[in-house]
């Protein structure tokens, strides 16, 4: 029987039987794994040798509730590389805890992946964002995990990670550099910044004070997910990229009349999903290049 409810599924034996679940239905052995943000489970297309597997038939995994979050994870090849891509994640103001939102980090980790490529869609908060723009995230700020929303809050187990996890390498500096070279190569300079993504928990987007209050805190994009799960992927010693589409600007200023809404989000998303594919396939390919280093706290790594 398979338990979809939102009780805490987390421990390693929980995490350990799905992962065998995977494992015995796949031949697939991913060493990057993509989670794909609103509208963008487009990203998966290029991939080769393809097998889905539906959220809803996996051990202890979530649902997807979202509209623009499809609800499997596709496994195969991109040039060659052994990937899966999550075609939806989970949110905090769907109704799940922060470990289950998280709990498919560590099923990657313990089906043998070392790197996390975790994309969103955000409001730009930055002045000088465009819709349209791709920010490769250079840190974040957890607000919820501020006020004790947060995926490590509990008893640690060591087999996952250390207590207390260093976060202000979060995002790897290495990856970053190669996905901006992949970038200028691409011709692709003029809409890709770098900058500090800010997670509030949602559903609302922000009132226009709050939004003047993320920007003054440092924020240069503001959105609803990928904190816990780079949290969770750094806690286990993942490899983090995170790259967040700009598919609003958020307003600062109480005379501007746009109205954002889900549906812009998701259009802005499906619009700049290419042009996100191609930096992707570009940089699964050449990620090896970057150095694997276990920076982990993490003392399982493919125990399972
Ligand atoms: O899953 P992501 O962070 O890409 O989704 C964003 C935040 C909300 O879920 C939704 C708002 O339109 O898009
Ligand atoms: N705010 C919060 N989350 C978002 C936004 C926003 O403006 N756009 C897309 N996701």
């Amino acid at each position: 029987m398979h338990t979809k409810e939102n009780s805490c599924c987390c421990s390693f034996e929980d995490c350990k039987l799905t992962t065998e679940w995977l494992l015995s239905r796949t031949r697939h052995r991913p060493k990057i794994a993509v989670v794909c943000g609103s509208g963008l489970g487009l990203l998966a297309d290029s991939v080769s040798n393809k097998q889905i597997i539906h959220y809803e038939d996996i051990p202890n995994f979530p649902v997807s509730t979202v509209p623009g979050h499809e609800g499997c994870l596709v496994f195969g090849q991109i040039k060659g590389e052994s990937c899966v891509f999550m075609q939806g994640r989970f949110h905090l103001y769907e109704g799940y805890s922060l470990c289950k939102v998280t709990f498919p980090v560590r099923i990657f980790k313990l089906m043998g992946v070392e790197t996390i490529i975790v994309t969103n869609a955000s409001g730009g908060l930055c002045q000088d964002f465009k819709v349209g723009d791709i920010m490769v995230i250079k840190d974040h700020i957890n607000l919820p995990g501020f006020a004790g929303q947060h995926p490590l809050c509990g008893p640690n187990d060591e087999r996952f990670g250390i207590r207390f996890p260093c976060m202000s390498d979060a995002y790897s500096k290495d990856l970053r550099k190669l996905v901006l070279d992949i970038t200028a190569e691409l011709g692709y300079s003029n809409f890709v910044r770098e900058g500090v993504y800010c997670m509030v928990s949602g559903p609302n987007f922000e009132t226009i004070a709050e939004a003047r209050m993320l920007h003054i805190l440092g924020s240069d994009s503001v959105g609803m997910s990928t904190v816990p799960e780079v949290t969770v992927a750094k806690h286990c010693g993942l490899r983090v990229l995170g790259l967040s589409l700009i598919t609003n600007k958020v307003s600062l200023d109480y005379s501007r009349e746009e109205k954002v809404n889900h549906e812009e989000v998701l259009h802005i998303s499906k619009m700049r999903a290419e042009m996100l594919q191609n930096m992707l396939m570009t940089f699964i390919a050449r990620s090896h290049q970057v150095e694997t280093i276990n920076n982990n706290n993490c003392i399982f790594s493919n125990t399972v």
